[in-house]
């Protein structure tokens, strides 16, 4: 029996509550394949579109009314834990009851400390919300002239939050705990809510949003995983990606993922954090490995049938 720490790509989350649920019921049987192969299972999940949704929901409101008031990044994060969170276990308990597996199911709303002087700070890199057109985000620019909008990795323009690395995950024994009782925890949603300590060692949200697949390389290495599984909208890496002679990996090792992010294989904002979150997992104790693949794959993927897979 393995531990497997799963993160899901929030852009794999769709676009609205109702797509969200109808796509985590379709991955619910993926998930709880693996608890059928004897495995234990961890699931984190990105936020991307759905911080930015909130963030932006609640600026728009808040022009129109004088009784609704902003939202801050940190809180936003907080709510997308908990309305994925609410998603995955309905979906999670429902194939558990067909299936007739008796496990539980718990979110656990957690922080993740970040460094007050992370660099990242004063560079946004992080995409959040909706994808928009060149057009439509100079428009956009002139009513928020201090968000920062760019290209991401050619699917359109998006706003770019700061994105700092994420240090010590705060709810680490709530986790452990919970995983000693037998539950499919559900934690650090969206990178975690990124907090920072202060000189009285009380934790302070800061306007960030963690990168989910670093945040889960983190939580792997946290709850001592043998895999971490990187779950998104393609079923293996690629090498020369979207070109005519593109060559989609079966493996790599952390030598050669480490010279493809050099050679600029992988888009920064997409693809990029996903293998340096399985390179630094790989290389942060022995016998860890990392696998990049599609959320409908992934109990092929833990049989080494589809996917690719990070090793020493
Ligand atoms: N070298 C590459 N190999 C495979 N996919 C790549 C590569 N470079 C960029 N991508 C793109 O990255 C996407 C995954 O990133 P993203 O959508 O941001 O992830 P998430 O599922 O975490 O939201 C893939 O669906 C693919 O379109
Ligand atoms: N927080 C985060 O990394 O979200 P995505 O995976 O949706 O980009």
């Amino acid at each position: 029996m393995s531990r497997i720490v799963i993160a899901l790509g929030g852009n794999a989350l769709g676009n609205n509550a109702e797509e969200q649920q109808r796509k985590i019921d379709e991955a619910a049987p993926s998930l709880i394949g693996l608890i059928k192969q004897g495995h234990e299972i961890i699931v984190s999940h990105g936020n991307g579109p759905q911080v930015g949704m909130i963030n932006l929901a609640f600026d728009a409101a808040s022009q129109q009314s004088d009784k609704i008031a902003k939202m801050e990044l940190p809180e936003c994060t907080a709510m997308s834990q908990g309305y994925i969170g609410y998603h995955l276990q309905k979906g999670i308990l429902k194939e558990l009851k067909r299936v007739g597996m008796p496990w539980h199911v718990a979110t656990v709303v957690t922080q993740v400390e970040v460094g007050e002087h992370d660099p990242a700070f004063s560079n946004p890199t992080k995409p959040i919300g909706a994808f928009y057109d060149e057009e439509t985000v100079q428009s956009l620019k002139k009513e928020k002239p201090d968000a920062v909008f760019a290209e991401d990795a050619g699917r359109g323009w998006r706003r770019m939050v700061a994105s700092p690395k994420p240090m010590e995950i705060v709810e680490r024994d709530s986790i452990l705990n919970l995983l000693d009782h037998e539950f499919i925890v559900i934690a650090c949603g969206g990178g975690g809510i990124p907090v920072v300590k202060d000189a009285k060692g009380n934790y302070n949200g800061v306007p960030a949003v963690i990168d989910k697949d670093f945040a889960s390389a983190k939580l792997a290495e946290t709850v001592g995983a043998q895999y971490l599984f990187i779950l998104t909208a393609v079923d293996k890496v690629a090498i020369n990606f979207g070109k005519a002679n593109q060559q989609n990996l079966d493996e790599m090792t952390v030598e050669q993922a480490e010279k493809y992010c050099e050679e600029g294989q992988f888009a920064k904002g997409s693809m990029l954090p996903k293998v340096q979150a399985a390179i630094q997992f790989v290389k942060s104790g022995e016998n860890r490995r990392a696998v990049i693949a599609s959320l409908e794959k992934a109990p092929m993927a833990m049989k080494g049938e589809s996917g690719t897979l990070i090793h020493a």
